[in-house]
């Protein structure tokens, strides 16, 4: 099980993460968030401070492509991940890998969805709440998600340490994220929780 730990907004955060064998952490380039990082030689410094085999991930919502670009320039970002409404072909423009990310709205076409993004790493599943592009802190019917999808899926939405496992049980994800679930404040991880999550998150695995 890969996870991942979202909402990074400093250095020490991200260290604690991946020493606790997070495969990936996200940064939120999103003003409205409060774990937007507004300061790109911050989001430089957290990205290089994970080590060689962490994926950086960096989050957006309907961003510009030029402020994109701008931050591709300085961040150092393995992976795209799309919150909006974002086009395949846009989502494909940076060439860069991305994920997308699909609400789970009670009408959703999952499968069309995946389709329709055909050059996507993986789809993230979040939590559908209305105004709210993500980092909702709630989770959605895990029995929603398929486990013969064409693409990886991401979990995501809601997870915590007392959660997770259970949540890996049901939807057999290839990989979970969390963000609110192992917060101390918003934008600022607890290094407990986080290290609790990787180790429930992974140890599902084993144990089946
Ligand atoms: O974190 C935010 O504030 C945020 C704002 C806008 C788009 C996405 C955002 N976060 C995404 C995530 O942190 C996760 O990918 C996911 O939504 C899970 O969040 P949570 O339910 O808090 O675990």
């Amino acid at each position: 099980m890969r996870v991942k730990i979202c909402g990074i907004t400093q250095e020490d955060d991200a260290r604690v993460a991946a020493d606790a064998g997070a495969d990936a952490i996200g940064l939120v380039f999103y003003e409205p968030s409060p774990r937007h990082l507004c300061s790109l030689k911050l989001a430089r410094n957290i990205a290089l401070s994970v080590g060689p085999f962490v994926s950086v991930v960096g989050l957006f919502v309907n961003p510009e492509k030029q402020y994109l670009e701008q931050i591709l320039k300085s961040v150092p970002l393995h992976l795209l991940q799309f919150h909006g409404e974002e086009t395949p072909e846009f989502c494909e423009s940076f060439e860069r890998p991305y994920m997308k990310v699909v609400r789970m709205q009670q009408n959703i076409d999952l499968a069309t969805e995946i389709n329709r993004y055909a050059g996507a790493s993986g789809i993230l599943l979040d939590t559908y709440k209305k105004g709210v592009p993500g980092g909702t802190g709630e989770s959605f019917n895990w029995e929603r998600v398929p486990h013969n999808s064409a693409k990886p899926l991401v979990l995501a939405g809601g997870l915590s340490p007392s959660n997770v496992a259970q949540a890996v049980k049901i939807a057999q994800p290839s990989a979970v994220d969390v963000s609110g679930g192992v917060e101390a404040a918003p934008g600022i991880k607890d290094k407990h929780k986080v290290r609790a999550f990787i180790t429930s998150a992974k140890s599902e695995l084993i144990s089946d």
